[in-house]
């Protein structure tokens, strides 16, 4: 036995989480997890959830199933994920992806009577894709310029970075709470006040941060937040993302898709669109009930658990997890690519090397799954509900072996 696998049996040994890694389905073929930051495992108890799903909420209620508290789920499942980030109800709502409720919420922020002088958005040039992409997208419908803010990609933008980007010019601040690659966890409490005391408005992309890492979207002043559920809320594949909006700001801001469902009478049929006064004018069309059965389930259990207990879970596997590359991967020649311990970390791990396209694909064929993002990097992701500090090891161990092999050639 080597010395990170006795610490991985004793780690888990003491691990006060332990038991409910064997809530999830674990199949034989699946040796080593490590990309719950991308689709969480399934929890098992789906099965009897589903099943009481199609025949009774859906296949007994049927059309009485809107009165009976579907039309009210986006709002209530959004209040409970929004306490898990930190906010109070009555401004989270689920509904739509995120790429969908980043163009809302992006080019409400940008309409709005006070950024009416104000002509830039400012995003980091190593923000995940579809932020990117709809910023890019949103500043040409609306004749606005982009500030890009060029970060290191092993972490990402720094309160110093944004101090020197925002201004009088800036309508809004577009940045990740995690960075999708380098795992960087921004500091959302001075960066939104940096942005505040520009005068501007700030949204936070939370995908790789909620249910695994806390943070007081209240307490901080923030404007505007999205996230997915499908990582650490394990909602599934294609489970609909949740959007947050200051309760002050709800009033001032219009988004642009006017569907029924965000009137101020919804089942009114009125002859126009008139928008709720509140949250609700956030939403566009029929809530996504059907794709919520997975992620209501994993709420109940990260309430039940609290962030807070899976943050020091998250900790301590990306923790060993380090050590684990230092004994069995690093040797070989690759690199750390994610900020040290401490702060301004998040949950995964990314580590780097020329021939990790290759190599994660040997890695997926032997059941060891973490994911490969271009152009050398491997991402280690640590889902701490789901993962064991063993399966960590093996995982890490066969990176190690499949790299070693790879550059013997
Ligand atoms: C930071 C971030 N934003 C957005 C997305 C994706 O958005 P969507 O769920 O619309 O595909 C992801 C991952 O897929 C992500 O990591
Ligand atoms: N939604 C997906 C669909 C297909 C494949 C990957 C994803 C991811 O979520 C990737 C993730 N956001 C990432 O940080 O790379």
């Amino acid at each position: 036995m080597t010395d990170t696998a006795r610490l991985a049996a004793e780690l888990d040994a003491a691990d006060p989480l332990a038991a409910h890694t064997g809530a999830f389905v674990r199949d034989p073929g699946v040796v080593s997890y490590l990309d719950g930051n991308s689709l969480g495992r399934p929890l098992a108890s789906l099965e009897e959830r589903f099943a009481r799903f199609v025949g009774h909420d859906w296949g007994s209620r049927l059309i009485r199933g809107w009165d009976e508290g579907w039309m009210r789920l986006p709002y209530e499942l959004g209040d409970r994920i929004g306490a898990l980030v930190g906010a109070a109800p009555g401004q989270t709502v689920v509904g739509d992806s995120t790429t969908v409720l980043l163009y809302k919420l992006i080019r409400a922020a940008v309409d709005a009577p006070r950024s009416a002088a104000r002509t830039e958005i400012v995003i980091d040039d190593d923000n995940f894709p579809t932020d990117r992409f709809i910023v890019e997208g949103v500043a040409a419908e609306r004749g606005l310029t982009i500030r890009w803010i060029e970060v290191d990609r092993t972490a990402g933008a720094t309160l110093e970075q944004v101090e020197a980007a925002v201004g009088e010019r800036t309508a809004l601040v577009v940045l990740s709470h995690v960075a999708y690659r380098s795992g960087f966890l921004a500091d959302v409490a001075g960066v939104t006040r940096a942005v505040h005391d520009a005068g501007a408005l700030v949204l936070w992309d939370l995908c790789h941060s909620a249910g695994v890492i806390p943070t007081e979207l209240d307490a901080h002043g923030v404007d505007l937040a999205v996230g997915c559920t499908y990582k650490y809320l394990n909602g599934g594949p294609g489970s609909p993302a949740f959007a947050y909006v200051r309760r002050e700001l709800q009033g001032q801001l219009q988004q642009p898709i006017q569907g029924w469902m965000g009137a101020a009478d919804v089942f009114a049929m009125a002859p126009r669109y008139r928008p709720a006064p509140d949250l609700a004018r956030f939403l566009s069309g029929t809530p996504p009930v059907l794709a919520t059965v997975a992620l209501e389930a994993m709420v109940e259990l990260v309430e039940q658990v609290g962030v807070a207990a899976v943050r020091e879970k998250s900790i301590a596997l990306t923790g060993f997890a380090e050590q684990a590359l230092a004994a069995h991967v690093l040797p070989h020649g690759a690199v750390l690519a994610s900020p040290p311990a401490g702060p301004r970390r998040g949950s995964h791990l990314t580590v780097a090397h020329p021939s990790f396209r290759e190599v994660n694909a040997r890695l997926w064929e032997r059941g060891v799954i973490p994911d490969f993002r271009a152009p050398d990097g491997i991402r280690i992701g640590l889902s701490p509900l789901s993962t064991t500090f063993a399966e960590v090891e093996l995982g890490v161990a066969a990176l190690g072996e499949e790299l070693a092999r790879a550059t013997r050639g």
